[in-house]
């Protein structure tokens, strides 16, 4: 069947119990039960949890299926080598300088063919998928599609986040159409493929602990920032499709791969509220001072993985979308800054506005209590700035992965991809005193 992606239809709201049926099997759903002796169209019901069966009732995350056949219907399960994603950091000697990247490569589909599974590569993470606590962070890099191959994470969820290139993502649970400007979740266990049309590349968010959550607004109120109807699921899609089909799991940090004899998208109906979503980060409702100071980055946060420690993120994932900056006599760029919090930044397009030299598609960390800030231009040129309204980062878009993590950083990103910035601390370095010195 030819699909129109630009046209799909997708489930509005986020977290919510959504039932979904494909429109060519209508009534597929059982009614009133999850589990009947026999299922709609001789379906079988299967059930995906995605937190303990016990947890809260306001967490606790699952979703029933009915498919043509249960996934259990698979071979065992090889180890594949994967010398690019890596969840194991005791190779990595630490370092605390802040690291910026040149746009990460594309490979040219002339060179190599690569899918999003083969161009997949981590950067830097810390904690463990077995103890189930940590984060990573990874870049792909493709120029094919993941024909007859789908991928699933065992140890956590991703936040996907193109920087070049449309996704056209096939999931257990319907498809999604993800470009650049919108972001994905796609939960710990749910399968899934990605389609390309032209060599792509984007980032990775990967959380082990928890799932990501809108945050609280607190005084705010009940708007603004991501609001819950512009998060969007697929709606369910399935295929009847005898093949070879290859499911590689990352387990523990380590891939391994399954053969079936079909595909595994015959899920033909499924109900719950556990399930992936995109978001349009154009959506977003900003909040920010107007009338002085510098606010922290925290409330422009899309989307957080909390911890167990109040108030305090696995990762939060913030945007510095375009706005109107108006605060008066205020130093309006980025303040200096050290963080106990770690702080990776993406750039999606455009520039950012406190760093000279920060590309799209590539990438900046600034590790925890590693002093950071705008580049000695900015301030030069922002304690002069008559600050009247005007509007900043206009056609920009940039991002962070802000982490209590410490992270580690792998041999790819620091040595084997070539995109080190070696003179990135030259940044600062024409930085002078502007001290007049005690009356
Ligand atoms: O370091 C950065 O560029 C990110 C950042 C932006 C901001 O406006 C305030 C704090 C902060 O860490
Ligand atoms: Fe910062």
């Amino acid at each position: 069947m030819v699909t129109d992606w630009e046209d799909l239809k997708y489930h509005s709201g986020f977290g919510n119990h959504f039932s979904s049926e494909d429109p060519r099997c209508p009534n597929s759903l059982p009614k009133d039960q999850n589990s009947p002796q026999i299922c709609p169209y001789g379906l079988y019901a299967e059930q995906l949890s995605g937190t303990a069966f016990t947890a809260p009732r306001e967490t606790n995350q699952r979703t029933w299926f009915y498919r043509i056949l249960p996934a259990v219907f698979h071979e065992p399960f090889s180890p594949v080598k994967s010398d690019l994603i890596t969840n194991q950091w005791d190779k990595s000697e630490p370092n605390p300088n802040r690291t910026r990247w040149n746009p990460f490569d594309i490979p040219s589909i002339e060179d190599e063919k690569k899918d999003f599974i083969d161009g997949l590569a981590t950067v830097c993470g810390a904690g463990d998928p077995c103890s189930r606590h940590g984060a990573a962070i990874s870049i792909y890099a493709c120029n094919s599609s993941m024909n007859d191959r789908a991928f699933c994470n065992a140890d956590g969820d991703f936040l996907i986040v193109p920087q070049h290139g449309a996704l056209r993502i096939t999931t257990e649970f319907g498809r999604m159409l993800v470009k650049p400007e919108e972001i994905c979740v796609i939960q710990q266990g749910i399968r899934f493929s990605v389609d390309v049309d032209q060599p792509s590349r984007g980032y990775v968010l990967e959380v082990f602990d928890n799932h990501f959550r809108l945050p609280d607004l607190g005084p705010i109120g009940a708007n603004g920032l991501a609001n819950p109807r512009d998060f969007e699921t697929p709606t369910a899609w399935y295929e009847d499709r005898e093949c070879e089909f290859i499911v590689v799991q990352k387990y523990q940090g380590s891939l391994f791969q399954s053969k079936l004899n079909h595909s595994c998208y015959d899920v033909v109906a499924w109900h719950g509220n556990y399930a992936p979503y995109k978001y349009d980060l154009r959506k977003f409702v900003v909040v920010n001072s107007v009338s002085i100071d510098h606010m922290d980055p925290s409330i422009f946060t899309v989307l957080t993985c909390p911890s167990l420690k109040h108030g305090t993120a696995i990762a939060d994932f913030v945007i510095f979308p375009p706005r109107w900056s108006v605060q008066e006599h205020t130093f309006r760029p980025p303040y200096y800054h050290r963080n106990c919090m770690t702080e990776f930044m993406g750039l999606i397009t455009g520039k950012y506005e406190a760093k000279e030299g920060f590309q799209a598609g590539g990438a900046t960390l600034h590790s925890c209590m590693t002093p950071h800030g705008p580049d000695s231009a900015c301030y030069e040129s922002a304690i002069k700035d008559e600050c009247k309204p005007m509007r900043i980062a206009e056609g920009s878009l940039a991002f962070m992965f802000e982490t209590s993590l410490s992270l580690a950083l792998t041999h790819w990103s620091m040595k084997s991809c070539h995109r080190v910035d070696h003179d990135y601390f030259k940044c600062w370095s024409s930085l002078r005193k502007h001290f007049t010195g005690p009356k």
